[in-house]
């Protein structure tokens, strides 16, 4: 039997089609020789491997045809109509590129003609322009700037020869006068080669650039890469062998099926839409792939395929043990649905299962934390509810909704001598949290002697004895109620499980893997440490600093989390055009980050493969012309063809979804607004809170509300103390991060009255 081999394609093909080239796939695995296939070879081809297949009357399908040790094996490039297939065919090469160390199918154009200097499509923009009698929206700023451009330093004779660039990839690579048209010629090329082209034009080093692309430590037993010059220079790039071999690992666009049926379903499947599912970049396998000492922890910014990389390694560590009990958590449950259904689409086969079976547990914090009291002895919960809230609790049968509302209470009540600043809710709410459940404190002695590192504000004795104060009355007041914050609750769960582990029992999990984790508060870190004993692989944390959009950030080494030594991080957008990715990453520039351990985040060295339209900023007169002008920009998108529920009005606030949903429908638009997690619904644009965007994508994005009045909200930093209000401003700035890398093609920005201090540059 043949074994095939799957590129990821560029093209896509309709629904009829797609069921037709499966079956056809399906007939060449089992026999190339089965009547009604027609494996033709082309008359006069760049490639003499190159065949074409018939599909239906219409279309055909391109192959390659290798013989290695006695054994076919074809690689399936795509289908197209007829005529297209045939051209295709013709002028595609398949060969072994010895410098990337991989396979790879060059455009060479077609024999009749000269080998051409090679022109760069141009991106074209996902949407036309707004119709003509529509008013012209006044638009403010955007150019990103020009970032990434091939260091003069590269010859096109270097970029051939020793980066392994196809000659007319390196002329037009050199050809390019703008970022834009750079990033087409990328897009154009082998998809390996254009992420070498990507990297120098990044100003990454050629060695640094092919070690990443090369890494074959990710579980791969075929060795292709040559490892000298003398090795590349003996390698035939067009041996079948050689190219055989190179299938056979795996990587970049191609993946090997063989001869299994299922593995063909499902390379095919995910040819089109769910490319994650199979071809992974380089460092995406590795990461999900390889084994650790300890915790790991993953960073990226938005969209580099972080969760994409936790699912798959959810499945690679069950695949290694199906006894295994695995977490995947993240922030909140809305997310965790989302997991759930990425899990199903890679893989409907893995169990997803109740925690603490084998196979594979899906749930937020908050929830694990719930089911771990509820599968603890009465007794148990009843010491940890005394240890973590003090001696005279014992039972947290509700929940408290309204904290900062009850912090208030409590200021009112102990009526504490302290200034204004140190009793606003939010500032105790995050005191709370970060010192006083992460100790582990219950009377005010703990409380004075409690280290509160990492929290900005400096408190002396007696402020710390003044506002112990606050929170016993806070204590006492849920006390009454049988109340308990979600805070409480993770830090009661660890309290358990940590008692536990002391008297020797068994932890709910063997790995715990993490999504989100730059918004966990402490009581998070907390039940995280205590959910899997220290060990191989116990805790893979993937995170983006930049997009904290809650609490504090708290390092994970005051939890017993130690990721010294390996932290690594992902730098190839695969959501969003460059244009989107410079925007977004222009709302942080000049801005210091620091991640979970308090080391300066970089933003940079982010890039995309993938060109479009430059955003817009649109300042309009006031709220109602903005409404106007969110409505415009919708309909413009909904004419071009893009689907509803592939678009999304981002906001500010609660109210101003209301506003969007009312002006939309009051312009015949359906639409309705969605929480976290989920879209309005088949045929409605959806309408959200930035903060619930967080983890989701869409086409075409507004983001509303950019105006000085509502972002920075500064109902979040006024009367904070000094040394709080700049994390408070950063995470405004974050929330407009994180809704602006929500965009995958088309983004916009709109403001009403004068623009926001966080979008002017
Ligand atoms: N190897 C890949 N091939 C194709 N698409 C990919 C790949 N990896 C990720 N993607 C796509 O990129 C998008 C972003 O991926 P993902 O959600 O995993 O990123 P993220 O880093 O978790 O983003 P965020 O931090 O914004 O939540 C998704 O549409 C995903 O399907």
């Amino acid at each position: 039997m043949p074994h095939l081999s799957m590129m990821s394609a560029k093209n896509k093909i309709d629904g009829s089609v797609r069921s037709l080239a499966m079956n056809f796939l399906q007939k060449l695995q089992v026999d190339d020789t089965a009547p009604g296939l027609h494996i033709e070879p082309m008359n006069a081809p760049r490639d003499p491997r190159v065949r074409t297949g018939r599909v239906n009357q219409m279309y055909r399908a391109v192959l390659f045809k290798l013989v290695s040790e006695g054994e076919t094996h074809y690689v399936y490039m795509g289908t197209w109509p007829h005529d297209e297939a045939i051209d295709i065919a013709r002028s595609s090469v398949l060969k072994f590129n010895p410098i990337i160390g991989v396979a790879e199918v060059e455009d060479r154009g077609l024999p009749e003609e000269p080998q051409p200097a090679y022109v760069p499509p141009a991106p074209a923009p996902v949407v036309s322009p707004a119709p003509e009698s529509e008013k012209p929206e006044p638009s403010i700023v955007v150019v990103p700037e020009w970032t990434n451009i091939l260091p003069a330093s590269w010859t096109a004779e270097r970029l051939e020869t020793e980066a392994g660039i196809s000659a007319a990839g390196a002329q037009a690579a050199l050809a390019a006068t703008t970022q834009t048209e750079l990033v087409a010629v990328i897009d154009s090329l082998p998809q390996m080669q254009g992420l070498v082209l990507l990297g120098l034009a990044n100003g990454d080093s050629l060695a640094d650039v092919l070690a990443e692309l090369r890494d074959d430590s990710a579980g791969s037993t075929v060795t292709v890469a040559p490892e000298s010059q003398d090795a590349t220079e003996a390698v035939d790039p067009q041996d079948d062998a050689t190219i055989d071999r190179a299938l056979r690992a795996s990587k970049g666009e191609f993946v090997f099926v063989g001869d299994n049926p299922e593995e063909l379903r499902e390379a095919f499947e995910s040819l089109d839409f769910d490319k994650w599912r199979v071809f992974l970049h380089p460092e995406q396998r590795k990461y999900a792939e390889s084994s650790n000492s300890g915790a790991f922890r993953l960073t990226g910014g938005a969209g580099t395929g972080k969760t994409v990389v936790l699912l798959h390694r959810a499945r690679e560590l069950y695949r290694a043990n199906p006894s295994a009990r695995i977490l995947l958590t993240t922030y909140s449950r809305a997310l965790a649905a989302s997991l759930m259904q990425q899990l199903t689409r890679l893989d409907p086969e893995l169990p997803q299962v109740e925690m603490g079976m084998p196979g594979i547990t899906i749930a937020g914090m908050d929830q694990i934390a719930a089911r771990v009291l509820r599968g603890a002895s009465r007794d148990d919960v009843t010491a940890a509810t005394a240890a973590v809230l003090g001696p005279d609790r014992n039972t947290l049968a509700n929940k408290v909704s309204r904290v900062e509302q009850d912090f208030e209470a409590a200021v009112d009540m102990a009526s504490p001598n302290l200034p204004e600043e140190l009793l606003q809710p939010r500032f105790l709410d995050q005191e709370y949290q970060s010192v006083v459940l992460a100790n582990g404190v219950v009377d005010e002695k703990d409380y004075v002697r409690a280290s509160r590192s990492g929290r900005g504000t400096a408190l002396n004795r007696g402020a710390r004895q003044e506002l112990w104060k606050v929170f016993a009355q806070f204590r006492r007041s849920h006390h009454m109620n049988d109340a308990a914050t979600f805070p409480e609750i993770a830090a009661v769960a660890a309290s358990v499980l940590r008692t536990r582990a002391a008297a020797g029992g068994a932890l709910p999990f063997d790995h715990v893997l993490v999504d989100e984790a730059q918004d966990f508060h402490a009581p998070h870190w907390l039940l995280l440490r205590a959910l899997v004993a220290e060990g191989e692989n116990d805790l893979f944390i993937a995170e983006d600093s930049h997009q904290r959009i809650y609490g504090q950030k708290v390092p994970m080494s005051r939890f017993g989390i130690n990721i010294r030594g390996r932290s690594r991080r992902l730098k190839l957008n695969y959501r969003t055009t460059a244009e989107n990715l410079a925007y977004a990453m222009s709302l942080l520039s000049g801005i210091e980050y620091s991640d979970l351990e308090d080391a300066p985040e970089t933003a940079s060295g982010y890039r995309s493969v993938r060109s479009g339209p430059v955003p817009s900023v649109l300042a309009v007169a006031d709220a109602s012309a903005e409404v106007e002008a969110v409505v415009s920009r919708v309909r413009s998108w909904l004419s071009a063809g893009v689907y509803p529920e592939a678009i999304a009005v981002l906001v500010r606030s609660e109210r101003s979804v209301n506003r969007a949903v009312d002006g939309l429908l009051s312009a015949g638009i359906s639409s309705s607004s969605a929480s976290g997690g989920s879209v309005a619904g088949k045929g409605k644009v959806t309408v959200m809170t930035m903060h619930s965007s967080k983890g989701m994508e869409f086409q075409c994005v507004v983001v509303m509300g950019a105006g000085a009045t509502e972002i920075p909200a500064m109902w979040t930093i006024n009367g904070l103390p000094e040394a709080e209000r700049f994390d408070a401003l950063l995470r405004e700035r974050s929330l407009l991060y994180v809704a602006a890398t929500r965009a995958r093609d088309e983004l916009v920005i709109t403001a009403a009255g004068e623009p926001s201090e966080l979008i002017r540059r």
